[in-house]
């Protein structure tokens, strides 16, 4: 027997797994974040990381969205970060406000390699993150499922070299291209970590899982063939069977986000993952056709930024994109084609989950 309350509400894994469902399943990426004042209120003055590693404020936060739009939306993903991988490893990272992430030492030629471990104990070191899934899953009582994640390989070895994020990837782009052979040892390195990571968290009670490529898009397809979509492809053939030497019986579905990497969409319908989901430089109608009947469900894509437009355009937009993935009630989840933004406002977003029910029941 499960130590966890039954679900409620099981779209989102029915719709992972292709079955037909009622309406299409919601949840944004970020949905727990800045845009939300409850966020402020309980994040306070504390660090981020402080904040990811508590288990009563990570669950809070996590849970926030779900009850902020009580009964419109379909999933809750933890409150953590990508780069909890990375700081595993022994990076230290400060997060900045308005700059995001900062490294405070990252690797700029292959013998930095040394000064960080490549085989970290996931299981020990990220204790704190387990406890976290396993206490947000025990408070949302069943409502929704709780989603788990990492960051993919390539976007995590872009933090360990640029040390934040970035506009022209040189370090990133010198460790493919220069020190190409120490690039893959540091994404075999990623890559077997995350397999852990993510395995770790169904352990804790996670009960479906995405992986964040967002620099994806900064390469080109060749590029995406040698650095990331093998190391992708071993994330999704290597877990089921770790999952299964760690007793886990039932199917988790597998969602892989490459941001910006539209020409990818064929390969990583191939790629052994459920769910692919899309930015929104797709129209919805031409990813469908790539999917052409294959066993994939897709998820998304609405611009993030129609947040800003009128309460009639967001309702149109939704019905255009609804419409687009075919009318959502088989292969099809809702989301944004990337997270929310600080400056969102929360009214509107209930807007838009709102329209998303309407039109998703048509
Ligand atoms: C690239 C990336 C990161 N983190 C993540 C990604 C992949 C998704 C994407 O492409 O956006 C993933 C992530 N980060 C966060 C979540 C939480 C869960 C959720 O979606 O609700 C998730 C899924 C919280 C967060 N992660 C971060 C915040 C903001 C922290 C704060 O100041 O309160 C949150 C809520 C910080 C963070 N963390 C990262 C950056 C670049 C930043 C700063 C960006 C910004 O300022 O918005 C790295």
């Amino acid at each position: 027997m499960s130590q966890f309350a039954p679900l409620k509400n099981d779209l989102i894994l029915r719709a992972a797994k292709g079955e037909k469902v009622e309406r299409p399943p919601i949840w944004i990426m970020r949905q727990a974040g800045r845009y939300l004042p409850e966020y402020h209120e309980v994040k306070g003055k504390r660090d981020f990381f402080e904040c990811c590693r508590d288990a009563e404020i990570a669950s809070a936060i996590t849970i926030q969205p779900v009850d902020h739009y009580d009964g419109l939306i379909d999933a809750a993903i933890i409150f953590s970060d990508i780069l909890v991988i990375p700081q595993a490893m022994g990076f230290e990272i400060d997060m900045i406000d308005g700059k995001g992430p900062v490294f405070r030492d990252p690797l700029r030629s292959p013998e930095d390699i040394n000064k960080i471990n490549l085989k970290p104990d996931v299981k020990t070191c990220l204790d704190w993150a387990y406890k976290a899934i396993t206490l947000t899953r025990t408070k949302l009582n069943g409502r929704v499922p709780l989603l788990g994640f990492c960051g993919a390989p390539w976007t995590l070895l872009v933090y360990m070299t640029e040390g934040q994020g970035s506009k022209m990837f040189r370090f990133a782009k010198q460790w493919i291209y220069e020190y190409t052979k120490e690039a893959h040892i540091l994404l075999q390195a990623i890559t077997d970590s995350l397999i852990e990571f993510l395995a770790q968290q169904v352990v804790a009670g996670a009960q479906m899982l995405q992986v964040f490529e967002s620099w994806g898009g900064e390469l080109g397809p060749i590029e995406f063939e040698e650095f990331c979509l093998p190391y992708l492809k071993q994330i999704a053939s290597r877990l089921p069977k770790r999952l299964e030497e760690l007793d886990i019986k039932e199917k988790i579905p597998l969602t892989v986000f490459a941001k910006g990497s539209w020409y990818a969409l064929d390969d990583l319908c191939e790629a052994g993952y459920d769910t692919v989901s899309l930015d929104w430089t797709y129209r919805p109608e031409d990813a469908v056709k790539v999917v052409n009947g294959r066993r994939i469900t897709l998820q998304g894509n609405l611009d993030p930024g129609i947040m800003y437009g009128s309460n009639d355009t967001i309702t149109t937009k939704v019905e255009q994109m609804i419409k687009g993935f075919g009318g959502g009630k088989q292969n099809y989840i809702i989301n944004f084609g990337h997270g929310t933004h600080p400056f969102m406002n929360p009214d509107k977003i209930e807007h838009f989950l709102k329209e998303c029910h309407r039109f998703g029941l048509q």
